[in-house]
């Protein structure tokens, strides 16, 4: 991957949420590039900042709530210093997204065809015949049998599993350079999820697209994503790609969300659990490691007052200066080929 690759570059991203008249930052002086036809994963527990990075990217947040600050690259253009006529031009047409649950998303009121058929209105010249025919095809893409049929079909008519892929039809139908899939199958039950997985990488195979998949699943992460962005408390503490990721994961977190999965070699042993919660943002102590707090009978010689992103191999960056004396304790010792297994056919 060359710097000619990039397709979005995010530069000292903060995102602060009003609270009580305070505004406290969602995202911390993050950087992130995705390249073209990638699909790069963010992961960490709930609050830890995954859906406000998507928003920000789409530029959906509230803008008397929420302030925001540095570079949001797409194509060479700043989206953050776009107007929101500007913004309306990208949103749907490069950059669409794809949310957690199919019935919020969807609406309830107009068939599944129309809903398809939206973007291509406001971002095409194409006419009523052609629109209908495009949404036609894009339903036999995104594998909805009689597609016909299900064009002219409401909302609460079809599955969960069919409803996920309507959501994933319009998110595709002005063919984007990038998705930003919020949660795409958490709402699914599993073997729907598998399907509901292989289709998205199926169209990023066909499509090039780049995929942002926001998750808490690191099973999803193993059999979607190129590369991983694992974020806690409002900031990347890790990125790398997930092959390497899974073998050999660096930062604290990183290992105590591995290690804290089931897998089917370690049935009957007592997982990891991390002790406490995501703290909330008004509570959050900004000052030194902010993963510290959490950790069991580390030494505080060895923590960094600060720890920055550093590049500690090729293409692998760590926020952390103790990871390499860290170790879960009362765990099972998962040896590599059974990391692998965790997140196979499970
Ligand atoms: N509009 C808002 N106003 C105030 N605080 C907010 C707002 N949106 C999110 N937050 C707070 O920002 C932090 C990050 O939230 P965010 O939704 O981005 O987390 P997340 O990692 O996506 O979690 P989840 O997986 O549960 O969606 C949380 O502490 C959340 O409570």
């Amino acid at each position: 991957m060359s710097n000619d690759d990039i397709l979005l570059q995010v530069e000292d991203l903060t995102t602060s949420f009003r609270i009580d008249e305070q505004f406290y930052p969602a995202n911390d002086h993050i950087n992130l590039d995705v390249y073209e036809n990638e699909i790069v994963a963010i992961v960490g527990e709930s609050g830890c900042g995954k859906s406000a990075f998507g928003h920000s990217i789409m530029g959906m947040h509230h803008q008397e709530q929420t302030k925001i600050s540095g570079k949001i690259h797409f194509k060479g253009a700043d989206l953050l210093s776009y107007s929101n006529t500007q913004l309306n031009k990208v949103r749907g047409k490069e950059i669409s997204m794809i949310f957690q649950d199919p019935l919020t998303a969807l609406n309830p009121l107009m068939i599944v065809g129309k809903q398809i058929e939206e973007g291509m209105k406001y971002h095409t010249k194409l006419s009523k015949n052609k629109r209908k025919q495009k949404a036609i095809e894009i339903l036999n893409e995104v594998k909805i049998p009689q597609p016909e049929r299900v064009y002219s079909q409401y909302p609460h008519e079809l599955s969960g599993g069919m409803r996920q892929r309507i959501v994933i039809a319009i998110a595709i139908a002005c063919e984007p350079s990038l998705i930003i899939a919020d949660e795409p199958t958490t709402a699914l039950d599993v073997t729907i999820q598998a399907r509901i997985i292989d289709l998205l990488k199926e169209l990023k195979r066909r499509m090039k697209t780049s995929i942002i998949l926001i998750t808490h699943d690191l099973g999803v992460v193993s059999e979607m994503a190129d590369r991983i962005a694992v974020m806690y408390a409002g900031e990347f503490v890790e990125i790398g790609e997930v092959k390497r990721f899974l073998k050999n994961p660096l930062h604290p977190y990183s290992k105590s969300l591995l290690y804290s999965l089931p897998s089917k070699n370690n049935q009957g042993e007592k997982l990891h659990v991390i002790k406490g919660v995501v703290p909330s943002l008004n509570h959050l102590q900004r000052q030194g490691c902010r993963f510290k707090p959490r950790m069991n009978g580390t030494d505080d010689s060895i923590h960094e007052e600060t720890p920055t992103l550093r590049e500690v191999e090729k293409g692998h960056w760590v926020r952390c200066t103790c990871y390499k004396h860290f170790q879960i304790e009362n765990s099972h010792q998962v040896v590599e080929e059974e990391k692998d297994d965790v997140f196979q056919g499970q």
